[in-house]
């Protein structure tokens, strides 16, 4: 640390300011802020002092151009944080953003990187494009050193400045209102031979988001009676279709040629993730359409899971955004 300090031992700190946060750790018990910066420390603070390993304090004096790290970090939050995040007080050194509502935690990636192979910075963050509530911590954002070099959280700025689509570092984006149709197909469904699955399954997950299933329908194998039933929906409105079953390889499985036939757009037959490698991604128009396979009713959490949130926010998803996910793309693992 190239600044003017001076250390003093504890004993002979009676009537001196802290010079920043000390944090008092027990093992299974306690982990927190004990001093805050700027405490002035009294006689029956030393074997508080001494038991936390402290033996000595700093006096410091920062020179021209060298921040503490409080103030770094505010510095660096304030740059990183879209409209979506707060930012809690510094403590020890650290802001931590929060969700301001729910809505998907949107990191851009690229930057988070850039800033992070600075000397000395350090920015955290929960995976991107998951479903976070309110109130969520999100990432936080500190600087390793006690001071650090003014230029380093400059550089951090001027990362943060670069213009990408207008979005800052980290955000949390509110969910669009979305009216959601279901088409479920098979024949043993629409028979009554089995009891449908996905309609329950389907409401309790769109309910997490806090969305109503506008309309069901059921309909056999037949791909056309499956195309018309998702045009259907899209003329009255649907943003979203999921259509269920039917996704694999069997001659009954019709789903994905209906879904082609449907849509403007196809992102994705298919995803690099398991369960849920059946799972298709197309778009009619503005309308996102899923083709959901059985494993949806099966396992708690697919590859629907991963993607439905970055859907629901409106970001547009790309083949490149879901080859990506592959690489741990073992969910269950
Ligand atoms: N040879 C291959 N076999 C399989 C492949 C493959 O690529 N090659 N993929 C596997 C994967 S991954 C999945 S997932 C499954 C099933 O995919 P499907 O979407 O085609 O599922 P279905 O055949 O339509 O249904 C499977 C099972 O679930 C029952 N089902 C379907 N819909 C409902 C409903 N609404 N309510 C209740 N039960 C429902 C259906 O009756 C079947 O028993 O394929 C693998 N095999
Ligand atoms: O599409 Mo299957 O969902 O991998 O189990």
């Amino acid at each position: 640390m190239d600044l003017k300090h001076r250390e003093v031992p504890v004993q002979e700190a009676v009537g001196l300011q802290l010079a920043h946060d000390m944090t008092r750790i027990v093992p299974g018990e306690f982990k927190g802020r004990q001093f805050r910066r700027g405490h002035v420390i009294r006689e029956e603070d030393v074997p508080m002092l001494l038991d936390m390993g402290k033996r000595h304090i700093y006096i410091l004096e920062l020179e021209e151009g060298e921040l503490h790290e409080d103030d770094a970090a505010v510095q660096m939050a304030r740059a990183l944080a879209g409209a979506g995040v707060t930012q809690t007080d510094v403590e020890e050194g650290k802001v931590v953003l929060k969700a301001r509502h729910d809505g998907l935690l949107w990191v851009d990636a690229r930057r988070v990187v850039a800033m992070n192979s600075i000397e000395h910075i350090s920015i955290s963050t929960r995976r991107p494009y998951i479903h976070v509530k309110a109130g969520t911590s999100v990432a936080s954002v500190r600087p390793i050193p006690l001071v650090i070099r003014q230029d380093k959280v400059r550089a951090v700025e001027v990362i943060a400045e670069e213009t990408f689509s207008g979005r800052h570092i980290i955000d949390v984006f509110p969910y669009r209102s979305h009216q959601v149709h279901v088409v479920t197909t098979g024949s043993e469904v629409l028979s009554g031979r089995v009891d449908d699955r996905f309609g329950p399954v389907l409401r309790e997950k769109f309910r997490e988001y806090g969305i109503e299933i506008v309309n069901q329908v059921m309909v056999g194998d037949e791909q056309e009676e499956i195309t018309a039933a998702i045009v259907r929906a899209c003329d009255e409105g649907a943003t979203l279709i999921c259509v269920t079953g039917g996704m694999s390889v069997d001659p009954d499985d019709r789903s994905p040629l209906a879904i082609r036939n449907a849509a403007t757009e196809v992102v994705s037959h298919g995803t690099p993730m398991i369960p849920g490698s059946m799972t298709m991604l197309a778009y009619r128009d503005k309308t996102a359409i899923f083709g959901l396979p059985g494993a949806v009713i099966h396992d708690q959490r697919t590859a629907f899971d991963i993607l439905l949130p970055r859907v629901l926010a409106g970001v547009y998803v790309r083949k490149k955004d879901i080859a990506i996910l592959g690489v741990g793309g073992w969910l269950n693992a």
